[in-house]
């Protein structure tokens, strides 16, 4: 049986201005701007922006950052050259945790640990990933690294990278709100591992390599991929009720569904929600849609779970084409603005983070010679 040490469940491990979280009344912000107000107004850039120095920015700061993050996209071709190295059926979470350690080889300055070395360093990863994810696609494929935009915002660039093509207005306005819904969610397990690991001074590669390694887990940002894998073997509207029903009576779990703080909806499942449905509608192939809403309506009626982040982006990033194993990443593409502020903000406040276990193994055990063990 798990106890409350298990899991560190509603332990309170640190002090954080960036993200207030409501598990019981579904609420979220980031420096106390509402994720409903950026979901509708604000564009992945400005909440980075907002993540990174605490206040919205002007349009001056906005477009500043903007060109700084163009300017920012391209990765050194020795990155580039490791990854044609890397055999072509490496995963693009292993693909981009691997990217991004050897970033720290290109820095060039990693002896300076200023603040403003380090903000420089959270726009360059951010900038940069999305180019890993898509150069990953494209050489696994036996195919050219499509090189980013010069110009156009994060999402619009991720894209062009994908597919070689500049996509429409309403595409590039869903994943940019996936992006803003993503980007952060207080101590969740990869800001923490990023925390702890920046919290031994490591540098700031080190802390998002630990943080992207973390996110892949099925259990947390790994749960996307899984949903829509799960919608594929459903395969039919007609089949969802029965295929849950048959896994809960399993004892499987279902992935997208559960959160270890909301008690209620997830804040960000609406818009995702409304995205899924719409994407469905536009491109004629509204089952994904449809099935996600039986599953949705069965683990609530049996198991009183909601749907958490992972769940609803599953099927908007498959409407729009999307290479499943793609989802995670995307996922990283967006965190990555939460974890380097927090990152941030451990190093301005730093203490080394070392909790304690609780000893229950054997006690005052004699050392048996080791031709007398049997
Ligand atoms: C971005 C994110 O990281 S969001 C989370 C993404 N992860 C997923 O979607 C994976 C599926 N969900 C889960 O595994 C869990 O809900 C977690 C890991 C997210 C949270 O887990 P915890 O807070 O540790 O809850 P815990 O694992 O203790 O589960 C509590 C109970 O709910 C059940 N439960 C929780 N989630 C699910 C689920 N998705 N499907 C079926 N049952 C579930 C457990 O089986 C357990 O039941 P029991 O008490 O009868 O044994
Ligand atoms: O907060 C968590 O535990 C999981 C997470 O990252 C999210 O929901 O975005």
């Amino acid at each position: 049986m798990p106890t409350t040490l298990d899991g560190l469940e509603d332990i309170v491990a640190t002090h954080s201005r960036i993200c207030d979280l409501d598990g019981q009344l579904g609420k979220l912000s980031y420096y106390g701007v509402d994720i409903h107000d950026l979901a509708k107004f604000s564009s992945f850039e400005e909440t980075a922006y907002l993540l990174w120095n605490g206040v919205l920015p002007t349009q001056t700061q906005l477009e500043d950052l903007r060109a700084r993050l163009c300017a920012q996209r391209a990765l050194p071709a020795q990155v580039l050259e490791l990854m044609h190295l890397l055999p072509k059926t490496t995963t693009p979470m292993d693909v981009l945790r691997t990217a991004v350690s050897t970033l720290s080889a290109f820095d060039g300055h990693l002896d300076d640990t200023s603040a403003e070395a380090n903000h420089r360093r959270a726009e360059r990863l951010t900038a940069v990933m999305p180019t890993i994810v898509t150069s990953w696609e494209h050489i696994r494929h036996g195919r050219e690294p499509i090189a980013p935009l010069s110009e156009h915002d994060h999402a619009t660039n991720f894209l062009y990278m994908l597919t070689g093509q500049v996509p429409d207005e309403y595409t590039a306005h869903v994943l940019n709100v996936a992006l803003v819904l993503h980007a952060d969610h207080e101590l969740n397990a990869s800001t923490f591992a990023a925390r702890v690991t920046a919290a031994t001074l490591a540098d700031m590669y080190a802390a998002i390599a630990s943080a992207v390694g973390t996110l892949s887990g099925p259990l947390h940002g790994g749960a996307n991929e899984q949903v829509i894998r799960m919608l594929l073997r459903i395969g039919e509207v007609a089949n969802a009720e029965a295929y849950i029903e048959g896994a809960l009576s399993r004892k499987e779990r279902i992935m997208g569904f559960g959160h270890r703080v909301y008690r209620t909806e997830d804040p960000r499942a609406g818009f995702l929600r409304g995205m899924s449905k719409e994407l469905g509608q536009r491109s004629g192939e509204n089952k994904w849609f449809e099935m996600s809403q039986i599953v949705e309506r069965v683990v609530k009626e049996r198991k009183g779970l909601y749907v958490n982040v992972d769940f609803y982006s599953a099927s908007v990033y498959y409407t729009m084409g999307i290479p499943i194993d793609l989802d995670t990443p995307i996922f990283a593409c967006s965190r990555v603005a939460g974890w380097t502020a927090h990152v941030l903000e451990q190093y301005a406040h730093n203490r080394l983070i070392r909790p304690r276990a609780e000893y229950e193994g054997p006690k005052n055990v004699p050392y048996t010679p080791i031709d007398e063990r049997n």
